[in-house]
């Protein structure tokens, strides 16, 4: 694939954390190539913004035809415009050039406070929105946009972004950053009113300058990068924004609101070491050991659910789990499927058991017993309910496994064999992206019957969203995660591929039924 051309049209940032200085940089880490055009200069830090400088606009628009005639433009992401005028000239160059993906981060106020946009700019702002695909704005700037106050709550806020989307026939990221809690959630509404939640735990960090520039970018970027799949693009933008977050305080830039960091997951990848000694440090010993410093549990977390982004994708688009979801899921194919979870159940409840054996603390073994326990027992009441239950079940207690079932339940077993970090490194995915699931179901994100005690399989669909279950998928993942922190980078990476292969067991298990075939 030839590498896109993403054009960013914005403010500057001296300090590299946000404006066209991040923009350049998430667009590099995001597998573009990066190209900007300035439409004010910014005197600001990490605290604040001191001074901003708008060069005439037809200086502006001289930037932005060098580029448009000479560079084939696969995206643009438009961030600070400063002033009316500014927006004016963007419009006019939009409405000449038409590039195949606009994403509008309508940037109003930094982090700090300051003023990045006129007071009375606002109407040619909500001029400019209809020329692009996508709008990016936070709570404060989803209000201005609708004409409406800030939103005092997501469902609010969710009820802003339909206005907006459906008056500017526009694509409206809404952003939940701003909000008070422990939730990041944003969702991605379209003209039509439909809406895909990309919910999120906020990760405790306050170096959040920039995220906001960062992922209008990257998902400018990866919407160039696959034929505008927006709602792909900001699956693994968002994936890139949190793991960037997360590795955030490795970088020391600035006392106020630092940067992420951007290039985390793609040094970590490539086993450059991200922690250089603090100026003043002891130099690292001659004879140290050559090679990359361990990743943290942390990293290793959000690693390896990047990594796996496309098989819960793919997971997600399957007939089965749609069929679950909106209840048109035949019974029939219902009851196979239930047939051979309970086979496979079986069978991991003795892997489980296996893990609890191997495992190198009290605490890890107890907990790996419980799980067992709880697959052999508790689900298996349930299954055995449900295929007692209705007509059409008589039988399937006594269905041969699938060869899908057969393979994943070797997987696991095989990985078993290899010792404590493999072996529950292989059960992971099963806690990991059922639970993750379950919560996206009864959360609404497969459409609002998912949740309806009307639905065919509502008393299955609430075994998804058990909370005992999330916080056991927690404890599973941190067990995993620090086990693999602390082994070898050999053990390391046969843990993760386990993790990567049972992924793809997963996904070809919810698949396996006739829906799918
Ligand atoms: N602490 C956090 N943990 C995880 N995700 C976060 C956190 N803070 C912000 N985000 C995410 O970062 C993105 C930007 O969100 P936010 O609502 O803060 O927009 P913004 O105000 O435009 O950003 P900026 O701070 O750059 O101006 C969103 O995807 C949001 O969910
Ligand atoms: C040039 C420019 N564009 C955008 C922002 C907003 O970013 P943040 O809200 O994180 O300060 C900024 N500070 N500077």
């Amino acid at each position: 694939m030839t590498v896109v051309n993403v054009l960013s049209i914005a403010g500057t940032d001296p300090t590299g954390g946000a404006g066209i200085q991040a923009d350049l940089k998430s667009i590099a880490a995001n597998g573009g190539y990066g190209m900007a055009a300035v439409t004010a200069l910014v005197a600001q830090n990490t605290r604040g913004v001191r001074e901003v400088h708008v060069p005439p606009t037809a200086f502006l628009t001289a930037q932005l035809d060098a580029v448009s005639d000479d560079v084939r433009i696969d995206a643009v992401k438009i961030g600070m415009l400063a002033s009316a005028e500014v927006i004016e000239a963007v419009g006019e160059w939009l409405r000449r050039v038409r590039p195949p993906v606009t994403v509008l981060d309508p940037v109003m106020i930094a982090t700090s406070g300051d003023r990045l946009l006129d007071a009375d700019a606002t109407d040619a702002l909500r001029r400019l929105i209809p020329l692009a695909d996508l709008i990016t704005p936070n709570l404060p700037e989803l209000a201005i946009v609708a004409g409406r106050d800030p939103a005092g709550c997501w469902e609010e806020a969710l009820g802003q972004a339909r206005l907006v989307a459906a008056e500017a026939d526009v694509r409206v990221l809404a952003k939940g950053g701003h909000l008070p809690g422990d939730q990041t959630p944003d969702a991605l509404v379209s003209p039509s009113g439909e809406v895909l939640d990309f919910p999120g735990a906020r990760i405790p960090t306050s170096n959040t300058h920039g995220t906001g520039c960062s992922l209008s970018a990257a998902i400018a970027t990866r919407a160039a990068r696959n034929g505008a799949d927006w709602g792909g693009a900001t699956a693994e933008a968002k994936a890139w924004l949190r793991e960037s977050l997360a590795a955030s305080d490795r970088l020391d830039v600035g006392s106020g609101h630092g940067p992420l960091h951007h290039f985390s997951g793609l040094w970590t990848r490539g086993g450059l070491d991200t922690a250089p000694a603090a100026p003043g440090a002891p130099a690292a010993a001659p004879t140290a050991p050559p090679g990359p410093t361990a990743p943290t549990a942390e990293a290793i977390r959000e690693d390896w659910w990047v990594r796996i982004a496309g098989v819960r994708r793919e997971t997600d688009d399957l007939r089965f789990i749609r069929g679950l979801a909106d209840g048109t899921l035949p019974r029939e194919q219902f009851l196979d499927y239930v047939a051979q979870d309970a086979l496979y159940l079986g069978a991991y409840a003795r892997v489980l058991a296996r893990v609890s054996a191997l495992a190198p603390s009290a605490e890890e073994q107890a907990f790996w017993a419980k799980c067992a326990q709880g697959a052999i027992i508790g689900e298996l009441e349930l299954h055995r309910a449900r295929l007692e239950a209705g007509p059409g079940a008589a039988g399937t207690r006594d269905a041969e496994p699938s060869a899908t079932t057969t393979g994943y339940i070797n997987h696991l077993l095989a990985a078993s064999t290899r010792g404590y970090e493999e072996a529950a490194a292989a059960t992971l995915p099963c806690f990991w992206m059922y639970a993750d699931l379950g919560a996206r179901l009864t959360g609404g994100a497969f459409g609002e019957f998912a949740r309806s005690a009307d639905h065919p399989y509502a008393e299955w669909l609430a075994t998804y969203d058990d909370p005992v279950f999330a916080e056991d998928t927690e404890t599973a993942i941190g067990f995993v995660t620090r086990a693999a922190a602390q082994a070898t980078p050999a053990t390391r990476e046969r843990m993760r591929r386990a993790f990567e292969a049972a992924a793809v067991w997963e996904r070809e298990f919810f698949g396996q039924t006739a829906a799918d075939a």
